[in-house]
């Protein structure tokens, strides 16, 4: 149990460490912060800082003794770079996250918030997927070793919490877009990788586009700057130590998301699918009941999201960060 934790306002004027600003979700996290008026918030480039140097983070947070962590750095991809780089996706995440969290117990980190994804879930959980589906069957096997390092992330909260007395909490995402996202074709997540293939194709005037799988799997997917809300609102009104999921409540099959996509981006000609690429889980859609009895849902609707996302994509065209 940890030592009477009340929910309350973060202290604006508090050292926050986010790990991995520079991503996707550590620059929306940041954003919503400063926004809120924080003034000290913290962050290192991987290039600076390499989390999977233990000394060096031990070093970094002995110097910042930050009284709050968002730990959103972490070797993040879509369903081909899991499968291809399986050993990656596991130890480099184990790596990050223990040094991370180690190093922020040795300091007495106040609020500690670690992000995991919805694929620690069996890959035939049953629908929606509740928080207690945990550990209760098979992972796919797509993503088998980076929710083995996130699970581990999720009892290392746990653990830090029964041992040491520390509020500290987990959140699960479900498949997240926006911008600051990764658009590598291989690299990426779907989201992306439909959004740039639809852009080109519309551009060059192509007759058709080919996506991989099936088109049947069902995603769900949050706009980032809901999840940054979502992990400050868990921050200041949450503790437990069972992990949250955070998502939408609603899912759609892959073909209708590259319908959207298509319509956003204004391409009109055919789709394919290529069957010889993985289709993951055939669904995976969270129950989003907790993260409402703390007092949050989601906002930002996807078509919305998805217009704003192919605008900030267009804008920002060739500069783009790809993490392959
Ligand atoms: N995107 C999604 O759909 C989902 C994401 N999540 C989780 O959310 C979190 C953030 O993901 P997202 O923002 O999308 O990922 P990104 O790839 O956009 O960002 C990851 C960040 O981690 C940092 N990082 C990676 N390796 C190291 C390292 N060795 N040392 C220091 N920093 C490192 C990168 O730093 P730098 O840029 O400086 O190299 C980068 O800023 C992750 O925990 C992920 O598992 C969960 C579910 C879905
Ligand atoms: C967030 C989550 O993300 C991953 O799990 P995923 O949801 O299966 O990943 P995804 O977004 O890459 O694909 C979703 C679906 O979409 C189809 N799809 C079509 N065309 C493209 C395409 O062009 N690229 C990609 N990536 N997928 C495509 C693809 O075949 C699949 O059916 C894990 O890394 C996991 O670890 C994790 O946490």
């Amino acid at each position: 149990m940890t030592d009477g934790f009340t929910p309350q306002p973060l202290d604006r004027e508090a050292t926050t460490y986010i790990a991995g600003h520079r991503g996707m979700v550590g620059s929306a996290i940041w954003r919503a912060m400063e926004g809120r008026g924080h003034r000290s918030l913290v962050g290192a480039a991987s290039s600076d800082l390499d989390l999977t140097d233990r000394g060096a983070v031990f070093d970094f947070m002995a110097q910042h003794k930050p009284r709050y962590v968002v730990l959103a750095a972490a070797k993040v991809g879509g369903i081909l770079a899991n499968n291809t780089y399986p050993h990656d996706f596991l130890s480099k995440n184990l790596q990050i996250q223990v040094n991370v969290m180690d190093a922020a117990l040795e300091q007495g980190v106040e609020r500690l918030l670690f992000l995991g994804s919805s694929c620690i879930y069996p890959k035939l959980a049953e629908q929606p997927i509740h928080e207690d589906s945990l550990l209760t069957g098979h992972l796919e096997p797509t993503n088998d070793a980076y929710a083995i390092a996130k699970i581990a992330g999720i009892l290392q909260v746990q653990a830090t919490r029964r041992q040491h007395g520390l509020p500290w909490i987990s959140a699960m995402p479900t498949n997240l877009y926006g911008p600051g996202d990764n658009f590598s074709p291989t690299g990426s997540h779907v989201l992306p990788a439909l959004i740039r293939r639809y852009d080109e194709a519309q551009r060059d005037e192509l007759d058709s586009v080919t996506n991989w799988g099936s088109g049947t799997p069902r995603r769900e997917f949050l706009h980032v700057d809901d999840m940054a809300d979502a992990c400050l609102h868990l921050l200041e009104h949450y503790d437990g130590p069972q992990q949250v999921n955070v998502g939408t409540g609603k899912d759609a099959t892959i073909a209708e998301i590259a319908g959207l996509v298509a319509e956003a981006t204004g391409f009109q000609g055919e789709t394919h699918w290529d069957t010889s690429k993985p289709d993951g889980t055939p669904q995976k859609l969270l129950d989003v009941s907790k993260l409402a009895e703390a007092g949050w849902t989601s906002r930002i609707g996807l078509r919305e999201g998805l217009a704003a996302t192919v605008e900030w994509y267009r804008e920002h065209g060739d500069s783009l960060r790809e993490v392959g």
